[in-house]
């Protein structure tokens, strides 16, 4: 397997919590790895970390053999030109349109002309399942699943090679989470996207990533679902052996 990107020894502490201790994790290129663990866990702090939002206390991370935690900030930022991210809440600019808000990062990193930014937005818009009539609309006046999908039209403007999505359903009611899902099934189908997510969705979890890494004492366990059921750790077992992880798992 083709490792996108490789995370060794990564240590976070603030002050005297330490959150990840010598936590190691590989990434596939295509693959969706779905991020996992309990509260407090620190999986947001491993995402963040990933995007460069958050310095680590130790430890390298490199993305296509290239380590991030060394690279200057400018030619890091053109690198996470090519990262599509979808905040929890969407985080869309609530003073702009849909339209605005997708044309954004293509207006800003891209030498796009202002009809093909417009045209370029319509495409996105398609392709998370939008009608256009919705580019005129603003952030206040969608659903929570049209935001997510807007945010995510968004994360995908600049055509990027990896979507990075925290908690992408949610908020969402089971219907509206089930859809995203499989939309976020079929972008990766279609474009070849590798896609982490932190979730706490099981249907999620279950449905769309074709690996699990579940976050324990402090570091990563990784595996396809079966690989982690058979995973003696306490941790997963308390995780998948409540009765909705049951009920799901008998279901699948
Ligand atoms: N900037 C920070 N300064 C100090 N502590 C922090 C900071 N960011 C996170 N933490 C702490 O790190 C721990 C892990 O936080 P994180 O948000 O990563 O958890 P999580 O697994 O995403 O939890 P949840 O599922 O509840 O969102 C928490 O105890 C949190 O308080």
């Amino acid at each position: 397997m083709d490792v996108l990107i490789s995370i060794r020894n990564l240590v976070n502490q603030f002050g005297k919590q330490r959150i990840h201790d010598g936590l190691e994790l590989d990434i596939f290129r295509g693959e969706v790895l779905g991020i996992v663990g309990g509260s407090g866990s620190g999986k947001s702090v491993l995402l963040r970390t990933i995007l460069g939002l958050n310095a680590p206390t130790s430890g390298e991370i490199h993305f296509s053999g290239k380590e991030l935690t060394a690279m200057p900030d400018a030619e890091f930022a053109c690198l996470k030109r090519r990262w599509g991210v979808m905040f929890q809440k969407g985080a869309l600019f609530s003073s702009l349109t849909v339209a605005d808000n997708i044309q954004f990062p293509l207006r800003e990193f891209s030498s796009l002309r202002a009809e093909e930014c417009r045209e370029l937005m319509y495409v996105r818009l398609e392709m998370v399942g939008l009608e256009r009539d919705v580019a005129d609309k603003y952030p206040a006046q969608l659903s929570g699943g049209m935001v997510k999908r807007v945010a995510l039209a968004r994360a995908l403007a600049l055509d990027p090679v990896v979507l990075f999505l925290d908690e992408p359903t949610s908020g969402l009611d089971p219907v509206s989470a089930e859809e995203f899902d499989q939309l976020i099934a079929a972008l990766h189908r279609n474009l070849g996207l590798t896609v982490v997510m932190v979730t706490h969705d099981l249907d999620s979890l279950f449905s769309t990533c074709d690996r699990i890494a579940m976050l324990a004492d402090k570091k990563i366990i990784v595996g396809g679902l079966r690989e982690l059921l058979a995973n003696p750790h306490p941790v997963i077992q308390s995780y998948f052996g409540g009765g909705r992880a049951q009920a799901l798992l008998r279901g699948s």
